[in-house]
């Protein structure tokens, strides 16, 4: 009995934070449904140089491969164009992963660049739902680990219908919201902004983060959960003012997007660090609460 009671207590807690009456009647505490950042520490692990320097590196390669994406499938249209034209014996069908082969997946690049790869799946913790975990290679402490995607609200625009039942919400110590969820409204609003903001050829971030396979693989720190007695946090939260010379072509694989065109403002973005080592088959816990800007 008293063991359905503490299920029961603890599926209440994980819960109530869902549950509207609830956040209603407790107002004070509802402003922790969102991920609501109420610490400020100054222990930066890493400087924002050093993390542009991790994601310049990592999207370079990314475009890389990208680019020979392209350029085989360009070489594979033209000779399915010729296959039509020639005679069958000059049909040489190029064979998938035959030697040659240019391009990467996501993961192979990330794993070549960084040494590591997470992927999201079920939590180790019960009722949890999905978590992040370091699938493959191993994460030194301070290094960037993952990405919060997502839309970013300033204090004064509007995100009363994005917020309801929304997990996903990120409060940073300055009151900028980040957007996470993608699903829903959310989700429409995010693909929305982003097909917005391009320069010439170049789209300004990455919408793939809303799908089951990011081009950018880092963009799932929205999935890590919170650290709990026996789960102490290995990633802390780490702001990230995208500097004015990041390389534009580079942008498309940022994760976030301004809710509202501004030429004049900077992209905030929301970076996870690892506070140790971390080892494959670990999942990845922060801390709600804490924030290093
Ligand atoms: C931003 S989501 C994190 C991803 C979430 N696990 C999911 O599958 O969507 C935050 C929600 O995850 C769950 N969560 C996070 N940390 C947890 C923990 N330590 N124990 C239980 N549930 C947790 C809570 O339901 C919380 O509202």
């Amino acid at each position: 009995m008293s063991s359905l009671l503490k299920i029961f207590k603890y599926k209440w807690k994980t819960y109530r934070h869902r549950f509207v009456p609830w956040i209603v009647f407790n107002l004070r505490k509802n402003e922790r449904s969102v991920r609501q950042v109420t610490e400020r520490s100054k222990d930066r692990l890493v400087s924002d140089e050093e993390v542009s320097k991790t994601l310049i590196r990592f999207f370079r390669a990314l475009l890389r491969n990208d680019l020979a994406r392209q350029g085989e499938v360009l070489r594979l249209l033209s000779t399915s164009t010729q296959i039509r034209y020639l005679s069958p014996e000059d049909n040489e069908r190029p064979e998938k992963g035959e030697p040659g082969r240019e391009h990467r997946r996501p993961m192979e690049t990330m794993l070549n660049t960084t040494g590591f790869y997470i992927e999201r799946k079920p939590s180790s913790l019960p009722f949890a739902g999905t978590g992040v975990f370091v699938t493959r290679g191993m994460v030194p402490k301070g290094t960037t680990v993952a990405m919060y995607p997502g839309t970013i609200y300033q204090t004064f625009e509007p995100i009363l219908f994005q917020s309801i039942w929304n997990p996903f919400i990120f409060r940073c110590i300055d009151f900028i919201l980040i957007d996470g969820n993608d699903k829903g409204i959310s989700k429409m609003i995010y693909r929305s902004c982003s097909g917005r903001d391009r320069i010439g050829p170049f789209g300004l971030c990455d919408a793939t983060w809303l799908t089951a396979n990011p081009k950018n693989p880092l963009a799932v720190g929205q999935y890590v959960n919170n650290c709990s007695k026996d789960r102490a946090a290995n990633v802390y939260y780490q702001e990230y003012e995208v500097p004015e010379e990041f390389p534009l072509e580079l942008r498309q694989y940022l994760p976030n997007v301004n809710y509202r065109h501004d030429t004049q403002r900077t992209l905030r973005c929301v970076v996870l660090v690892a506070l140790r080592d971390i080892h494959p088959g670990e999942e990845l816990f922060s801390n709600y609460f804490t924030i290093v800007n």
